[in-house]
C-alpha cells in the first residue's frame, strides 16, 4: 500500500514518525507509519474502528511501555531524540507529551490538587506560584469562573464536561510541548464538546496537538492537517481542507463519504 503524504512544510515538525511498526504481542497493529506532527498545529487522526489511531497516540508518549508484550520499532523523533529508544526518561517524556483520554479521569482529590499533583512531580513552586499556575490553567480551559470558589472540593463533583476541561488543564499545567487527545469529547454533550473544540483552537498557539476523533465534522472544524488511518496504515495525510474536499486516495474518499467504517 502506498501512503500519500502532502504535509504542510511551513511549520517544523514537533514529532516526526518514521517507519514505525507497533505490536500487541504477535498482532501487528501499526505498519510502517510515517507522519509529521507540525508545531503549533492540530493534527486530526481519523479512520474506522480498530485501524490503529489510539495505538499511535500510545506510542507517542510511550504509554505502551506500561504493558508487557507491546513493542515499537522505527523512529519517533521528538526534540532530536528517538523516543522509542532505550535511554528515554519516561516521566520527563510524559510531562512533555501529555495525554487526555476519552473518558474524563480526574484523580480522586480536590480540583486544586488535580492540577498541583502533576506540577509537584516536576517543579518546586512556592504556594503563591502554585496558586498562580492553578488559576492560569483553569482560566485557559475556561473553568475558572465555575470553580474559583470551590477549589478544595472534590473533582468528582464536577460535570463530565467540566471534568474533561479539568483533565486538559491538568495536562497543560506541566507545560508540555505536545498534547495528545484520544476522542476527548465522545462522552460529552454538544455544549461541552463545542467548548472543548474552541479550547483546542486557543491551545494550539502554545502546544502541538494530536486528536483522535470519530467525528469527521470535528476533524474538519478543529484540525489543520488530517491523517486517515486504515488497517494499521496511514493512507493519506493532508490539510483538513483538501482531505475533506479532494482526497487523493479512493479509500479516504470512501471513508469520508460514509461508504465504510
Ligand atoms: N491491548 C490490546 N491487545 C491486543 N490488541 C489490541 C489491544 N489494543 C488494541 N488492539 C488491536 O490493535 C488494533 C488497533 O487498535 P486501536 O485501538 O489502535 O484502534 P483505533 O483506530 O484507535 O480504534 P477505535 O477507533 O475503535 O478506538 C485493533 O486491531 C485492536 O483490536
Amino acid at each position: 500500500m502506498n501512503m500519500t503524504v502532502a504535509q504542510n512544510d511551513a511549520a517544523p515538525a514537533a514529532i516526526s514518525v518514521r517507519n514505525l511498526d507497533f505490536y500487541y504481542g504477535a498482532h501487528h497493529a501499526l505498519k510502517n507509519i510515517s507522519i509529521d506532527f507540525p508545531q503549533g498545529q492540530v493534527t486530526g487522526m481519523i479512520g474506522p474502528s480498530g485501524c490503529g489511531k489510539s495505538s499511535l497516540l500510545r506510542v507517542l508518549n510511550r504509554m505502551y511501555d506500561l504493558y508487557p508484550g507491546q513493542r515499537a520499532t522505527g523512529e519517533v523523533i521528538f526534540d532530536g531524540c528517538n523516543i522509542i529508544g532505550p535511554k528515554v526518561n519516561l516521566n520527563v517524556l510524559r510531562s512533555r507529551v501529555g495525554m487526555v483520554f476519552q473518558k474524563p479521569t480526574p484523580f480522586p482529590m480536590s480540583i486544586y490538587d488535580n492540577i498541583a499533583f502533576g506540577v509537584r512531580l516536576h517543579e518546586r513552586l512556592d504556594r503563591a506560584a502554585m496558586d498562580a499556575r492553578v488559576e492560569d490553567v483553569l482560566r485557559r480551559v475556561a473553568l475558572w469562573p465555575e470553580v474559583r470558589d470551590r477549589l478544595r472540593d472534590s473533582a468528582a463533583a464536577l460535570s463530565g464536561g467540566q471534568q474533561q476541561r479539568l483533565c486538559i488543564a491538568r495536562t497543560i499545567a506541566t507545560r508540555p510541548e505536545v498534547v495528545l487527545l484520544d476522542e476527548p469529547t465522545s462522552a460529552l454533550d454538544p455544549v461541552s464538546t463545542a467548548r472543548i473544540e474552541e479550547l483546542l483552537d486557543e491551545l494550539k498557539a502554545d502546544f502541538t496537538i494530536a486528536i483522535v476523533t470519530h467525528n469527521l465534522q470535528q476533524a474538519a472544524r478543529c484540525a489543520d492537517q488530517v491523517a486517515f488511518f486504515y488497517m494499521g496504515e496511514v493512507v493519506e495525510v493532508d490539510s483538513a481542507d483538501r482531505m475533506f474536499t479532494t482526497p487523493r486516495e479512493k479509500r479516504t474518499q470512501d471513508y469520508i463519504t460514509g461508504r465504510f467504517g
